[in-house]
């Protein structure tokens, strides 16, 4: 204390870091610290010892009103010709009495400064709240002790708190009113470790993902925690959202192949059997897909080798070759050759320039391997080899070719059987069994038989230019009896009807052409007149015509035909199968 009161006021004044000037009552300089003469220098006042006693006259007006009302004259900013400054003024008093005034003064420069640091801070500080209140994520900010310090607007909707509910308080008042489950900032500034986890929120019922990160000051002490809300509601509804596309794209996908399936009733495979439906779907696929190393099982005659012609028609390989070779009709030297081609002189009787293979032939196209149960071992070997590595060399060469192409095989053996009994290479058999398509036998699939007559009469008719129809017999027989042999024979069987007509090519003379002999064919029904002695004689007469016309419409193949057979001219017939709900066939 004794030291402080050694301390005079004059020292005070001169160490003070603005100018300092002490008027008395009425206005006069008494009294000026050095920083004041260095502010108001540039103009030429307050040379030592000159100004005592005079007014200044930049601040007068400010000193007259201050000693005349005892305002204080507070932040006035004053421009002199020379000097801009920044000025207060206040008054002295004793004894309730004005007895002068202080004005304590600085250069303007250094308020604009301050200033122009003050704006710089103030836009930053509004470039962050802007920030913070639009993020879409919810955010709390703690301070170390776990404080709230700020909540953006995302996470007042997410939590369904005010701001100001939380402001101040210690973050685990949300735990403590019930509004969340639990809360991870106590454990962040427990471990000083960023956390994550979902939380569930009562009041809005929105389940969120928590991520709390610990924001350390020079010391290494946690000053923050950072807390990122995001709503996993929204996502979750995304995710379903995606879900929902996801199954129409999968609609949408399916329509198209129904779509595809609609252009193969163009093409010449009859497919009336929902399973031949999914086969013919399935191979349509894997054509689209390129896919190599496609089995095809089935029984002989069963249409292996008409899938495997789909195959390649329906895949990007349709304008390339499509190359079949029966693995069972050749000998296993000429099979081989036949395969992977010979060099000139390779063998006794080989071709001098030597020949291409069918693989080479199949470049960028389809190699049909029918009978593959039959291929012997030492081929499956080499077919195995280029399975692996797509390498060709021919029989005595020495030089091995790259060769695309997409290998179908197919059989009538049951190949993993022969594998297991070593009459066919396991290997191989695994190599080849990518993609297995088991054709059922036609008997297992009655709904194509008709379909499949029709399409093989409309064939034969084409082929042989004729105009045949198959009989109301034969049709009877075909939808009533079990048919025990495959498409083949099926197809052999129309054809014989076409070639030879009825009724010499009846189903019941067809016994070579199928494995077993054909029942004989059941006798048409006695004709029933539907004759109705309660009816009046028109009505009788149309049951006896429209019967007599059922019976001629499934014999002829024509209604020309028809009406030379009844003696009636061909409109008459087309009129009156109109009548009898009997039309559809040629006019
Ligand atoms: N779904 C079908 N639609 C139309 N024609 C078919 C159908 N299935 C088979 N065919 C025809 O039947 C005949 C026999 O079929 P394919 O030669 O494909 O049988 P496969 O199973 O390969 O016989 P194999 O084992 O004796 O070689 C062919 O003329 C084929 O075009």
């Amino acid at each position: 204390m004794a030291e402080m009161n050694e301390i005079t006021l004059h020292q005070v004044f001169e160490s003070m870091n603005c100018g300092i000037i002490v008027m008395d009552r009425a206005g006069r300089i008494q009294w000026v610290n050095p920083q004041a003469r260095g502010i108001l220098k540039p103009s030429g006042r307050l040379c030592p010892g000159e100004a005592i006693g005079t007014h200044l006259p930049l601040t007068g007006r400010l000193v007259e009103r201050c000693l005349k009302t005892g305002e204080p004259q507070l932040d006035k900013h004053l421009q002199g010709k020379h000097v801009d400054i920044v000025v207060h003024v206040t008054c002295m008093k004793a004894s309730g009495k004005i007895t002068g005034a202080v004005c304590s003064l600085d250069k303007i420069e250094r308020f604009e400064e301050a200033a122009s640091q003050l704006d710089s801070v103030k836009r930053l500080n509004r470039q962050l709240t802007a920030i913070v209140d639009n993020s879409s994520d919810g955010i709390w900010v703690c301070d170390g002790n776990g404080t709230v310090i700020t909540v953006n607007k995302s996470s007042e909707r997410l939590n369904g708190v005010k701001a100001e509910e939380v402001i101040g308080k210690h973050v685990s008042i949300m735990e403590d009113k019930g509004l969340v489950d639990h809360n991870v900032t106590p454990e962040v500034i427990r471990t000083g470790r960023k956390i994550s986890a979902l939380q569930y929120i009562k009041r809005t019922g929105k389940y969120v993902l928590m991520t709390a990160t610990p924001v350390f000051d020079e010391n290494g002490d946690i000053s923050m925690v950072v807390s990122n809300g995001r709503d996993m509601t929204r996502l979750n509804a995304i995710n379903e959202e995606l879900e929902q596309i996801r199954m129409k794209a999968q609609k949408l996908e399916d329509r198209l192949a129904e779509i595809d399936m609609l252009q193969l009733k163009d093409q010449d495979i009859v497919a009336e059997n929902d399973k031949m439906v999914q086969i013919l779907r399935v191979a349509f696929k894997l054509a689209k897909m390129d896919a190599s190393n496609i089995l095809i099982l089935g029984e002989s005659g069963a249409g292996k080798g008409m899938l495997a012609k789909f195959i390649h028609k329906n895949g990007n390989r349709s304008k390339k070759a499509f190359i079949q070779i029966n693995c069972a009709a050749l000998p296993e030297t000429l099979l081989e050759a036949e395969l992977f081609g010979y060099e000139g002189g390779a063998f006794t009787g080989a071709r001098q320039k030597g020949k291409a293979g069918l693989l080479e032939l199949a470049h960028g196209g389809v190699l049909f391997l029918d009978e593959i149960g039959d291929m012997p071992i030492s081929v499956q070997a080499k077919l195995l080899k280029y399975l692996d590595d797509h390498m060709v060399m021919r029989v005595g060469g020495t030089q091995a070719r790259m060769i695309d192409c997409l290998i179908v095989a197919a059989t009538n053996h049951d190949l993993e059987a022969k594998a297991k009994e070593k009459t066919f290479r396991e290997d191989l058999y695994y190599r080849l069994n990518s993609f297995i398509i088991h054709i059922p036998p036609l008997r297992e699939r009655p709904e194509d038989i008709l379909k499949l007559a029709n399409s093989f009469l409309k064939k034969y008719n084409a082929k042989y230019n004729l105009d045949r129809r198959l009989s109301y017999r034969t049709l009877e027989f075909l939808r009533s009896h079990p048919f025990e042999g495959n498409v083949r024979e099926l197809q052999n069987l129309i054809r014989r009807l076409v070639v030879m007509g009825e009724p010499d090519a009846s189903p019941a003379t067809a016994r070579d052409d199928y494995g077993e002999p054909l029942p004989a064919a059941t006798a048409p029904p006695p004709v029933q007149y539907g004759l109705d002695p309660a009816q009046g004689l028109t009505a009788q007469l149309e049951a006896v015509e429209r019967e007599i016309l059922r019976r001629a419409f499934a014999r002829f193949p024509s209604t020309r035909q028809m009406a030379a057979q009844l003696e009636v001219s061909q409109p008459t017939i087309v009129r009156k199968l109109k009548k009898y709900g009997l039309a559809g066939k040629d006019t």
